[in-house]
């Protein structure tokens, strides 16, 4: 058969879309031209399209943009081999290995090029095979130690991941959004572990500076040794430590004016005891004197030869036994006075010991906002707790959080953010019911419990509180501040303990920030 020429071609394809009653489209006129010249009938490439959707990649990494020019390069070339590898090593994944008894003609991109990540040319793209998702797995449990078992979310979050990297068909796609939620986590836990190593730096600096002003007596280690060892449990929180920075703070303020007065207490005893030994030598040479006078005069009584010669010793002899008299009255006197000192000293000195016995172990209360404090809290809940089993009441507890604290602080003055801690709980005072318990649960955080509350009322108690907070500010010299805060409210779970509750409220709270604070959640 002759080949037709391809004037010949294209006049009778014309023929044949008439015949046919085709539309003359370019699509059917190459068709048929193809039909008739019997070529194979491949669709257009579209070039256009393609370079439409190489225009709306986005090119932010060197990568990105290597493999956009290829791509483009390859639609110039109307490659759609090129087109394909491209946009696989875009995507991160490698282009299929060519099999060993076939070679695949791979023209314009070659699969060592492509690497996304990589700009060495000897790596390969990572291809998101099981061995991959392996390693990223090994890294993370390689990791998991310096982040701790605290967070125990966290420690189920990385369990899953892991247990999904380590299936055998992992899925892509499910992979990345858990690895996204993962390293979003991750990183505030990472925060949290580079803040609480310096806190405990600065604990442990703090205790060191004081130890030595305080050894005049043991037991005034006591408050703060208690105070360390029960953040010394696991699990070791910012909070917690930041709360014991507090304590210990408040303990050593007051010991150390505490000491001021016992050191002048015992300066006091040391110089009366001083002065009752010289009295006793004095008198101890008073008495000897008396002694030499009575021999000498008894002596010119044996040796005197009528009363006349008697007469004056017996003079020297009464005058010097009332003077005896006399001295010893007065030594008797300042003894008496000496004596009712030391007793008032001493019980100076036991007071003394017993206040800080109580600001050590005892203090219910915090100083600063007339809230409970810690110690104090952990009573109240309990209470609360056991009223709760005995009458199957509700009982809510909040944890609020004041927002921007440390700017606060740091542009107004630690004094003004005293003040605002001290006006927090004022108004909370007001606004809550007789029956609800304020306590200060850390620095800038107060627990409230609110007993006989159901959730949504919790709710709308804390909510309450913030809109009173939003219109009452105090002044800082002449500035008005206005403080707002970050909430979470928990209802007490049938088995579950206060502690329990207020751990949830605390997670309430953290969401409530990290959703940008100034609101109220329920967990
Ligand atoms: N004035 C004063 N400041 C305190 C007291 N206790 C803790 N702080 C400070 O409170 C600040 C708390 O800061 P952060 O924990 O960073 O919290 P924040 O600045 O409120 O930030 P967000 O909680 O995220 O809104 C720290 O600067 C503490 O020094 C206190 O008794 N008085």
């Amino acid at each position: 058969m002759i080949a037709k020429k391809p004037f010949e071609i294209a006049r009778e394809t014309l023929k044949q879309l008439t015949v046919q009653k085709l539309a003359p489209t370019p699509l059917n006129y190459q068709r048929i031209y193809n039909e008739i010249a019997e070529l194979p009938n491949e669709p257009a490439f579209p070039t256009e399209r393609l370079r439409d959707i190489a225009l709306a990649l986005p090119t932010k990494t060197p990568g990105q943009q290597k493999q956009r020019g290829l791509l483009e390069s390859s639609i110039n070339q109307l490659n759609w081999e090129g087109v394909k590898n491209a946009l696989m090593a875009y995507g991160g994944f490698s282009p299929p290995a060519p099999a060993p008894s076939a070679p695949v003609h791979v023209p314009v991109v070659e699969p060592a090029k492509v690497a996304v990540f990589s700009e060495s040319p000897a790596l390969s793209a990572p291809a998101l095979t099981s061995e991959f998702f392996g390693q990223i797995a090994r890294m993370i449990e390689y990791v998991q130690p310096a982040l701790g078992r605290d967070d125990e979310r966290f420690v189920e979050q990385t369990q899953t991941l892991l247990q999904i990297l380590r299936q055998p068909d992992t899925d892509a796609v499910t992979a990345k959004q858990m690895l996204a939620s993962y390293s979003n986590r991750l990183s505030f836990a990472a925060e949290d572990q580079a803040e609480i190593k310096i806190m405990l730096l600065k604990l442990l600096h703090l205790i060191i500076e004081n130890i030595s002003h305080l050894s005049i007596d043991d037991g005034w280690l006591k408050g703060q040794s208690d105070a360390l060892m029960s953040v010394c449990v696991p699990p070791i929180t910012l909070r917690r430590l930041d709360d014991v920075e507090q304590r210990l703070k408040d303990v050593i303020l007051k010991q150390t004016e505490a000491k001021t007065h016992a050191v002048k207490a015992q300066e006091d005893m040391r110089q009366m005891l001083a002065a009752f030994i010289e009295r006793l030598a004095s008198m101890t040479e008073s008495t000897s004197g008396f002694h030499a006078q009575m021999e000498s005069s008894a002596k010119l009584i044996e040796q005197a030869k009528s009363i006349a010669e008697i007469a004056p010793v017996l003079k020297e002899v009464v005058g010097a036994t009332r003077h005896m008299a006399q001295d010893s009255q007065t030594a008797r006197d300042a003894l008496q006075g000496m004596k009712k000192k030391v007793e008032a000293t001493e019980a100076e000195l036991s007071k003394l010991h017993q206040e800080l016995d109580r600001v050590s172990a005892q203090a219910r209360h915090d100083p600063l906002t007339g809230a409970l404090n810690r110690h104090g809290l952990d009573e109240a809940i309990n209470r609360e707790v056991s009223t709760v089993r005995r009458n199957d009441s509700p009982l809510c507890v909040a944890l609020l959080d004041i927002d921007n604290f440390k700017k606060l602080n740091d542009t107004l003055g630690h004094a003004t953010g005293d003040v605002a801690l001290a006006h927090l709980a004022s108004v909370a005072r007001e606004v809550m019911r007789p029956q609800d318990t304020l306590a200060r649960y850390g620095g800038e955080e107060f627990v409230i419990l609110l007993p006989d509350t159901p959730m949504d009322k919790g709710i709308e108690a804390m909510t309450r509180l913030q809109r009173e907070l939003t219109k009452r500010f105090f002044l800082s010299g002449n500035e008005k501040v206005l403080i707002t805060f970050s909430a979470g409210v928990a209802q007490l779970l049938t088995n579950e303990t206060g502690i329990q509750a207020i751990k949830r409220a605390d997670q309430a709270m953290y969401l409530a920030k990290r959703a940008g604070k100034n609101r109220v959640l329920g967990t």
